[in-house]
């Protein structure tokens, strides 16, 4: 049994309506700790004829929630962000539970799940529309933005809580309600939302979130025709296949997928500020971030010494169950996820590459993995074209500013990207050659609700937080008024 304060945040029924149910079948699906393999319990198997009831339910509650003022949603939102932050030890022990990652990290996704939450209730009352100056006599050109409608969410094991509130803040603010799939891995977090918004008293009908296959779940929801919006976050492959599910119905979709991030220093860098910015991105969560770099391209002049200095930060760093105390890097969350490593590592080092610390699983067994960097990492490698998604840092070798855009831009994802350079000229330059929807300048860690997350390319569509976040729930509507 987890060491919860308050036993009801652990919810093991879904969230359907208001009421908490199990799925129709009676099935369930088992979640396990990745970091100990021990059952922490089972969530409800649901399928299409749930999530149908789902969207119903929406759509019942849906003209009461929007015709509710901006003010009154941001109130009734307002106590859901103080529950969340007055449960943050007890969200965070769930989270780590279910996830892995370290006890520090998971309270911080929590502050940062809780932020869209309070910054989107606020940026609801500033949805403005246009009055427009009629070229026409007697006309009256009025422009209105409306909620979109039902919404629905699917979202990654990786980060529990904040993917959730990232999409259902702005949704829930503007007046739209939701339907969730959280990942099968990671359920719990979820759950433990939707509790406290029933505390909070979002009504029954607007948050609602199923569990269970994924396939089935997905299927209703790209093509109930209620539903009019799709946000997902999660791998490539599938973003694509819900965007063509989506296709039927002509929803609006927002999709957050994979990355290939480059991390590139130049020689003109303050090399200890690299080191940190390349530990906090490649390692945050395991490696385990659609934003962590995924590639590091050092110029020649300073890579012996940037990898010797990287080398022996890694080896300082804590590996272990994330509930206990100090610890710094958590378990992968399956052995698939640590096999896609293995292969990465064995790849590489079969082309040439070499191990400059770690490379293989953690004698701690089960699905934890020493952190690792290599060194001597050619184009030709898996690990410069794919996603790792684990803790391994490939140290590429480049000459030139042009040579190292040409290597970072060598993709197709198009999510994130990271340089150090003290050189204003070069930031300006580099900056805007980067092919990416989102880069950091001598910053490792980016993710803020203040600014615009997400990606161009197969890295997704659409932009998450920011004054930019709400507008992917809103319609605009035009209004010609004559004879006046
Ligand atoms: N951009 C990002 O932030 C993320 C990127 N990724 C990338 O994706 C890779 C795989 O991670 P993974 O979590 O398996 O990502 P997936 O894309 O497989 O899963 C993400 C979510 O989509 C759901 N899903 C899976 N298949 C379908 C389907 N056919 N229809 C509807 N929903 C579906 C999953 O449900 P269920 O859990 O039940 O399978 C989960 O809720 C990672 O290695 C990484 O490269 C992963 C997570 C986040
Ligand atoms: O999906 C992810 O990996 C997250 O979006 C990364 S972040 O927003 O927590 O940085």
């Amino acid at each position: 049994m987890l060491p919860l304060k308050d036993t009801r945040l652990f919810r093991q029924q879904a969230y359907l309506n208001g009421q908490w149910v199990n799925a129709d079948s009676g099935k369930t699906i088992v979640v396990t700790n990745p970091a100990t393999g021990e059952i922490l319990g089972t969530v409800p198997e649901m399928g299409a004829v749930e999530t149908q009831r789902a969207i119903t339910a929406a759509q019942c509650a849906w003209a009461a929630w929007r015709d509710k003022t901006a003010k009154e949603r941001a109130q009734v939102m307002r106590g859901w962000y103080n529950l969340i932050l007055e449960n943050q030890n007890d969200l965070a022990i769930l989270m780590t539970a279910e996830q892995g990652k370290p006890l520090a990290e998971s309270k911080g996704e929590i502050n940062y799940g809780a932020a869209f939450i309070e910054w989107f209730a606020e940026e609801a009352k500033r949805v403005y529309g246009d009055v427009i100056p009629a070229n026409k006599q007697g006309q009256r050109l009025v422009v209105l933005k409306q909620a979109i409608g039902i919404v629905a969410a699917i979202t990654p094991w990786n980060f529990p809580m904040a993917m959730i509130t990232r999409k259902c803040a702005p949704a829930l603010a503007v007046g739209c309600p939701v339907v969730i799939k959280p990942a099968s891995q990671t359920p719990f977090s979820a759950l433990a939302l939707a509790e406290l918004a029933d505390r909070a008293g979002i009504p029954a009908g607007i948050i609602n979130v199923l569990t269970g296959n994924a396939r089935a779940i997905g299927g209703e929801m790209t093509a109930n025709p209620l539903v009019r919006k799709l946000s997902f976050t999660g791998s490539t492959e599938i973003g694509k296949s819900l965007m063509q599910q989506c296709a039927g119905t002509v929803k609006k979709v927002s999709l957050e997928l994979g990355g290939n991030a480059p991390f590139i220093v130049f020689d003109d860098a303050d090399i200890d500020k690299a080191i940190i910015g390349a530990i906090a991105s490649k390692y945050r969560n395991a490696g385990q971030t659609c934003v962590c770099a995924n590639r590091l391209l050092i110029q020649e002049g300073i890579y012996e010494t940037f990898a010797e200095k990287l080398a022996i930060a890694v080896k300082q760093l804590t590996v272990g169950d994330g509930l206990q105390a100090d610890i710094q890097q958590g378990p992968l969350i399956d052995m698939h996820a640590v096999e896609k490593v293995e292969a990465h590592i064995q790849d590489a080092v079969a082309k040439g590459a070499r191990i400059v610390c770690g490379g293989k699983r953690h004698v701690l067994g089960k699905t934890f993995f020493e952190p690792t960097i290599l060194a001597d990492v050619t184009s030709d490698m898996r690990v410069a074209h794919e996603e790792t998604f684990g803790p391994v840092a490939p140290l590429f070798r480049f000459k030139t500013e042009a040579e190292a855009i040409q290597m970072a831009n060598d993709t197709e994802f198009g999510l994130a990207a990271y340089f150090y350079s003290r050189d204003v000229g070069r930031v300006w330059r580099v900056a805007e050659a980067l092919e990416y929807g989102m880069v950091g300048i001598n910053e490792g860690i980016i993710s803020t609700e203040v600014a615009p997350f997400g990606g161009i390319k197969e890295s997704g569509i659409g932009r998450e937080g920011s004054k930019y976040g709400v507008d992917d729930f809103l319609e605009i509507k035009y209004l010609c008024m004559g004879g006046i």
